[in-house]
């Protein structure tokens, strides 16, 4: 449960540099932590870690047992007794045999844990999917035409994967073709299979497998995500998918032990996920080097190149060793692309990259449920009390703007006997993870988060978010709500608007509710009227990329030869989001 820690003096919040320069600092922070030796290899879950312990202990009963043998051959006793003892240590040896089996069958177990994909799954057919780019690759409609080696192909089996989403099914042969690859796709509709299946599967073809003889690693592929909770996630969908094979996915990230993670990577590492500061300093420590990249891996795109991540991005490619981009594949992926984000993107990528649009770029996922409360916010408190006392014991998260603001609402609900627990910057790895398991597995239904949570976190059955505070960023709001919602699942969104506060947002708020086909409250049309600036009211769609940058004014493609190819599984654009 949540205890309130004092904390760092949290910069006055409110402007966008404000906001802008708090999620720098929280991902600074990402990499500056170095305090936690205790914490074994690279952040797996909680589960896992207890698996690797007891696999120790099964290694130090077996060694004594084999002590003891060898004891007792060197004594002189009786032939008898002898026999006697060493039928006894074999008893114990066939029980440590059958517990490590037990323990291999929990930790696949563990491995391939999955929920259930939801009732709106099928609709994801429905949407309307934009290829721009030179001669695109035909789309798969199944796993079988992707050609998976065997082990692969079980393992999707084993994640209880049947049908490929959209953006599984244009950017597999996309990413296998060997084309450079901008996709965008809405929250939780399965873009982490979509990069990490044909990079294994080229792979596992080519016969790669890690070799621990060497003290510099040098992995095929790399992948950065914004935050340490998202990369580990990333990892462990990797390490399912490459569940008995010859590939090995490590993890690298700030705020634990580098020698572990050194360890790790020294095991033999072909699939490095990391975030980019822990990242840079392993290939600064030369435990990593880049001869060998063939894949380079932005999830989260948008935000690995805004102004907080974008130095590192550069650093990392222009790291020695980095093949140039001809001669590598680099790979981005977000649920929203700006504009800007979207050219600045292209100095990392080949000319004639595919952009690869499922659904609205920018939009948010259909399967939430958005409503907007008008609050002051003086009454903010007491109306999310109201609404978590109403939704009982469904998981709920609840954003907030600051890391103060994080831990006062989650002392306060706690005070109040909602068991609550919180994430945020300024808490230590060990209580980010501890708070996770506590949401995750129900203990603490309601996670008060600030915005370190609202990219690519994959938690079973959140049915509720809440918008305590609305964010300055439209982006943020669609990465927020699409918490819920996912994979087929459908998903509520409550977001308290404070007309002082959030009135610029209203106007990208009316936008993204009518694309998402949601209803638009009239008072919040009518702020959205009012605020300044709104005489051109689609003026907010300047906010949103509604597709390929490279494409001009007029929808026609810049590039010589480009070709658009628009693959509609349904004609009439009013079905896209339904
Ligand atoms: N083809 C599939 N069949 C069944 N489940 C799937 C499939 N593809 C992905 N999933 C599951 O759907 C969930 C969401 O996938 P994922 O986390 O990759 O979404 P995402 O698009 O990256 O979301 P976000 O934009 O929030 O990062 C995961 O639990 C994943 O295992």
């Amino acid at each position: 449960m949540h205890q309130v820690k004092p904390h760092k003096e949290t910069p006055g919040m409110g402007t966008k540099e404000d906001l802008d320069k708090a999620a720098v600092e929280e991902a600074d922070e990402e990499d500056s932590q170095d305090h936690f030796p205790q914490m074994a290899t690279a952040g797996t879950t909680k589960e896992t870690r207890e698996m690797v312990s007891e696999e120790e202990d099964l290694e130090e009963e077996e060694e004594e047992v084999s002590d003891k043998v060898t004891r007792v051959a060197e004594e002189d006793l009786e032939e008898a007794t002898v026999e006697k003892m060493k039928r006894s240590f074999l008893k114990v040896n066939v029980e440590i045999q059958n517990r490590r089996m037990q323990l291999r069958r929990k930790d696949e177990e563990a491995v391939f844990a999955h929920y259930e994909k939801g009732i709106n799954f099928d609709k994801y057919d429905d949407i309307m999917v934009d290829i721009s780019g030179t001669n695109p690759p035909q789309a798969i409609m199944t796993f079988e035409e992707a050609h998976l080696c065997e082990s692969l192909a079980k393992n999707v089996n084993k994640s209880g994967y049947v049908k490929p989403t959209p953006v599984q099914k244009h950017g597999i042969p996309i990413i296998s073709a060997g084309r450079d690859l901008m996709a965008c796709a809405q929250t939780g509709s399965g873009k982490t299979a979509a990069f990490l299946l044909p990079i294994l599967q080229q792979l596992m073809a080519d016969g790669v497998a890690a070799s621990r003889f060497s003290e510099l690693q040098e992995p095929e592929a790399i992948i950065v995500a914004p935050t340490r909770e998202l990369i580990c996630q990333i990892y462990l969908e990797a390490r399912k998918f490459a569940f008995g094979t010859c590939v090995r996915p490590v993890v690298v990230y700030g705020g634990v032990s580098t020698g572990h993670q050194i360890r790790d990577i020294l095991n033999g590492c072909n699939l490095l996920c990391g975030t980019p500061g822990r990242l840079l300093d392993m290939i600064g420590r030369g435990k990593v080097g880049l001869e060998k990249l063939r894949y380079l891996v932005m999830d989260e795109a948008d935000r690995m190149l805004d102004m907080g991540f974008e130095p590192d991005m550069r650093r990392l490619v222009g790291s020695p060793g980095m093949p140039t981009k001809e001669n590598r594949q680099t790979l981005m992926f977000s649920a929203t692309y700006p504009e800007d984000i979207q050219r600045l993107a292209a100095d990392f990528l080949k000319p004639d990259y595919l952009f690869l649009a499922v659904g609205v770029v920018g939009g948010a996922c259909s399967d939430v449920e958005q409503t907007f409360i008008e609050v002051t916010k003086y009454c903010k408190r007491e109306q999310l009390l109201d609404l978590l006392k109403a939704t009982g014991t469904e998981r709920t998260m609840v954003f907030v703007e600051t890391k103060r603001q994080a831990d006062f609402i989650a002392a306060y609900l706690c005070q109040e006997q909602v068991p609550t627990t919180s994430i945020h910057g300024d808490r230590e790895q060990r209580e980010r993870e501890m708070a996770l398991n506590e949401f995750r597995s129900g203990r603490c239904p309601v996670l008060v988060a600030t915005s370190v949570a609202a990219r690519g976190l994959d938690i079973p059955d959140v049915q509720h978010v809440v918008n305590f505070d609305i964010p300055n960023n439209i982006d943020e709001y669609v990465h927020r709500i699409g918490r819920t919602g996912r994979c087929g699942n459908t998903g509520k969104a409550v977001s308290f608007f404070d007309p002082d506060a959030d009135g610029q947002l209203a106007r990208s708020l009316v936008t993204i509710l009518s694309k998402a086909q949601q209803v638009v409250p009239p008072w919040l049309e009518e702020h959205a009227f009012n605020a300044p600036g709104s005489n051109d009211f689609n003026s907010s769609r300047r906010n949103f990329a509604s597709t390929d940058s490279r494409k001009g004014p007029h929808g026609g493609f810049s590039q010589d030869n480009a070709v658009q190819s628009q693959v509609p599984v349904v004609a009439d654009a009013e079905e896209v989001w339904g």
